[in-house]
């Protein structure tokens, strides 16, 4: 990997402090770092070197995944790290900058590689850009990249405009759009899965599959993000961005050669062929809902309205469900049906592929129930795969019963998302990024939804906090005599391992 800065800004943000340092400490102890770096943090707030030092050391002690610390490669670690106070907004204070940025390059004996990463608020993404550019600090002999935070845009227009202005500064393989749910191992691993394994690939397609559901439901509520929150609402926060990605994951098929530019050339055909939402259509394919007052576990909890900084007649939704149909030759007929919500009974994101059951019929001649096969890819919190069969039980008289087989790897102390992502665009490698025709895609596809809210065309239903989500939902998937799997698991039939 070749020496570069890494220019952070937001470097007094939450997410620098929570994620981004742990993680590039982690890299670093697992020398996956260049031999040699500068990292310059950007703040607005007038601290010193040292105070900024001091806080990183905090950050990295409270939220990195390493039981143990080394002092001493901490201390070396550190040592590549200095403070920048910048008005972001101000033109003028990025020729310090840049002179900062030069200076650690010239005791470091760096190349003009530059790394730069927007962990600020999005309104300052496009002066950012404009001030990287005019600075002279985006003016290098090496390389140059932006990894940019989400959100990238709050609409279709918004999206194009952002990348219309970034397009100034940066070249589109330049830009890395982070989407940490495609970090993910188990997201990243669908590719192996489907693309490495002869027996699910010859069964990725109409034939053999039924249906495909993808869920990421979330225990905590709106917590203190309330004024983020209420702008955004489910369908924006996770819906167009890791919801759509993980879509795209299962659904593309085998490209010629695995490279970036190949498995983004098949993601973004999946989103070609999504077939788009008239308005009039969106009310029988989207559930749209908000938690109302309920209990985690034993502990009441508020319902959206009664939360701190929450209007109370607030009709943000903190629930989303679809039902997508991809109209190409391998998805025809199959839907996808894919839900997130906030305040549900439990924490998981997991991708369940139902398969056709054609031998149903020949078992229930004989009295014998089979159930479908179903490939479970657990993503969040747990990670694994896991596969339904049916097989007979020899302890109920061999009767015909579903089982269940799990690959869970059960490893402890792997790299955590923006481990992965934060190596990846270091190296260059922008597979698991997402391109602009990703974003512009989703945000189309997104639009008439964002309508139908906005006109209140779709009802917004409630769900009480700490459940498996509203009736509407499963009502999505009975229409095609479907329901969701994994929910409510204790009142399904008994399934021995
Ligand atoms: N936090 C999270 O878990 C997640 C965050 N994100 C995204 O990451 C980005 C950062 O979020 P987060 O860290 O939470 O935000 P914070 O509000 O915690 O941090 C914002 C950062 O921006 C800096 N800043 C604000 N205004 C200026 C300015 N005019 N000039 C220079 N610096 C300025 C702040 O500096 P100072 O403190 O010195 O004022 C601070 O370092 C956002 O785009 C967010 O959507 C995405 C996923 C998760
Ligand atoms: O991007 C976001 O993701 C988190 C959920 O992420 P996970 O990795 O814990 O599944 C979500 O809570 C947040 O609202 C959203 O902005």
């Amino acid at each position: 990997m070749e020496p570069m800065s890494f220019v952070l800004f937001g470097a007094t943000g939450d997410l620098a402090k929570r994620k981004i340092y742990p993680a590039l400490f982690n890299l670093y102890v697992d020398d996956k770092l260049p031999g040699s770096f500068s990292i310059v943090g950007v703040g607005r707030r007038a601290w010193s070197g040292q105070e900024f030092v001091c806080s990183v050391e905090q950050s990295i002690r409270e939220f990195s995944r390493r039981d143990a610390i080394d002092q001493a490669q901490l201390e070396r670690f550190l040592a590549a790290f200095s403070y920048a106070a910048v008005d972001v907004t101000k033109a003028e204070a990025y020729t310090p900058l840049l002179e900062r940025v030069k200076q650690r390059e010239d005791e470091c004996k760096l190349p003009q590689n530059r790394m730069f990463y927007l962990s600020v608020a999005p309104e300052y993404f496009e002066v950012i850009a404009a001030n990287i550019q005019t600075s002279g600090l985006g003016s290098v002999a090496g390389w140059k990249r932006l990894i940019i935070e989400k959100p990238f845009g709050r609409d279709l227009q918004s999206a194009e405009d952002l990348n219309e202005k970034l397009a100034k500064a940066f070249s589109e393989e330049e830009i890395y759009r982070i989407d940490h749910y495609l970090g993910k191992a188990m997201v990243q691993n669908l590719e192996a899965l489907e693309f490495a394994n002869p027996v699910f690939a010859a069964l990725w397609n109409n034939r053999h599959i039924a249906n495909v559901q993808i869920t990421a439901s979330e225990t905590v509520g709106v917590e203190e993000r309330a004024g983020f929150y209420e702008q955004a609402g489910a369908l924006r926060d996770m819906l167009q961005n890791h919801m759509l990605q993980m879509l795209m994951m299962v659904a593309m098929h085998i490209p010629k050669r695995i490279t970036a530019q190949d498995i983004r050339a098949q993601k973004r055909k999946v989103m070609e062929a999504v077939r788009p939402l008239a308005l009039e259509e969106v009310a029988k394919n989207i559930v749209r809902a908000q938690y109302r007052a309920g209990s985690m576990g034993e502990v009441p909890v508020a319902g959206y309205r009664e939360e701190p900084g929450v209007s109370p007649t607030s009709m943000t939704e903190t629930y989303i469900a679809a039902r997508v149909w991809i109209d190409d030759p391998f998805w025809s007929g199959v839907p996808f049906y894919i839900r997130t919500g906030k305040r549900m009974k439990e924490k998981s994101t997991r991708i369940v592929i139902e398969f056709k059951n054609p031998l149903e019929q020949l078992y229930r001649e004989q009295q014998e129930k089979t159930a479908p096969n179903l490939l479970i890819i657990h993503v969040n919190p747990q990670e694994g795969i896991a596969l339904q069969l049916n097989s007979k039980n020899p302890a109920n008289s061999g009767k015909i019963e579903p089982v269940t087989v799990d690959f869970s790897s059960g490893q402890k102390d792997v790299p955590e998302a923006y481990e992965r992502l934060l190596f990846d665009a270091l190296r260059g490698d922008s597979t698991y990024f997402a391109h602009w025709n990703e974003v512009r895609l989703s945000w189309k596809w997104v639009e008439p939804i964002l309508t139908a809210f906005e006109r209140n065309i779709v009802p917004l239903v409630s769900y009480e906090a700490g459940t498996y989500g509203p009736d509407a939902a499963k009502q999505l998937l009975q229409a095609e005599g479907f329901s969701w799997w994994l929910d409510e698991v204790e009142e399904r039939e008994p399934v021995h391992r």
